[in-house]
């Protein structure tokens, strides 16, 4: 197991705020993620959850705040710092967003093609990355032979590949039935438990973020089990989103025992 490291910021995001056509999407977003931390952000849908994420990779320029990934200001980097930085994360799209014209194996090698990594090289991460996904024996299969689940574990695959230093989740089980489900949040919980990498989660499913809470993964059993005694994953957080604004930012048990109504109407 990789020693703890000393708590420091990996993304820091300050009064950030975003309209479209006067629609105020984010309203003045602030928290912090901390290395080793896992934030699952729910919300009700349309809350600005996927446009806090693209803001965060840098893909749309919020109209004002701060959004310090790495230590660095991304509002302000240009394409080729914007590059650098994504180099070290890792985003899982909304329902994958795999090429379909290519084969399983270039999807997932994507990222190491564009850098130039050696082809042998390349194979064999991709190997590895698949391997971890359980999904080995598809490296030649085309998006249009996958199941749904088995196109979120290709893309899971893609966006670990660089190990990245943080990782973003949009909605990794959306769309998927419920079993489906669990096994793609047993594979967030494995990389969580494993590599310890720093990571953003949305979901709709409150059954995802306390089974990721609650769970551990066992690497004697090769399963996520449960924590004993009512206990929950301390590397593990939240944060809530409505309309655009923050209503809600910590522990698990902060979440379960808050006596906010609107908080506790959500999570009934
Ligand atoms: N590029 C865009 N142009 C205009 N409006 C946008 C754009 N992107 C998002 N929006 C709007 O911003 C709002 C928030 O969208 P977003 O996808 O972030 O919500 P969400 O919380 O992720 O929702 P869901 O749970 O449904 O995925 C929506 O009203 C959406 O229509």
């Amino acid at each position: 197991m990789p020693e703890e490291k000393p708590k420091e910021p990996v993304l820091e995001v300050r009064n950030v705020s975003i309209a479209f056509d006067n629609n105020r999407v984010l309203d003045d977003v602030s928290f912090t993620l901390n290395n080793g931390e896992t934030c699952v952000l729910l919300g009700p849908a349309g809350g600005g959850k996927s446009v806090l994420l693209k803001i965060i990779n840098g893909l749309i320029p919020p109209d004002s705040g701060s959004i310090r990934v790495f230590g660095q200001e991304v509002t302000t980097m240009k394409q080729q710092e914007l590059f650098q930085m994504r180099r070290r994360v890792g985003m899982v799209f909304q329902e994958s967003a795999l090429f379909d014209s290519m084969d399983v194996e270039d999807n997932v090698a994507y990222r190491l093609n564009e850098e130039g990594v050696d082809p042998a090289e390349a194979h064999k991460r991709v190997e590895e990355a698949l391997e971890f996904v359980e999904l080995g024996q598809a490296i030649d299969k085309f998006p249009s032979e996958l199941s749904g689940g088995m196109r979120r574990r290709v893309s899971i695959a893609r966006a670990l590949i660089t190990k990245p230093d943080l990782i973003l989740y949009d909605s990794p089980t959306g769309g998927l039935d419920p079993i489906t489900s669990t096994t793609i949040v047993e594979l967030i919980l494995k990389q969580r438990d494993e590599s310890h990498t720093t990571s953003l989660m949305i979901t709709h499913r409150l059954q995802d973020a306390f089974f990721l809470a609650t769970h551990h993964w066992d690497s004697a059993t090769k399963s996520a089990t449960l924590i004993p005694d009512g206990g929950v994953d301390q590397n593990t957080k939240f944060l809530v989103l409505n309309e655009g604004r923050v209503v809600f930012d910590g522990s698990t048990l902060e979440l379960t025992h808050s006596e906010d109504p609107w908080l506790q109407n959500f999570l009934s």
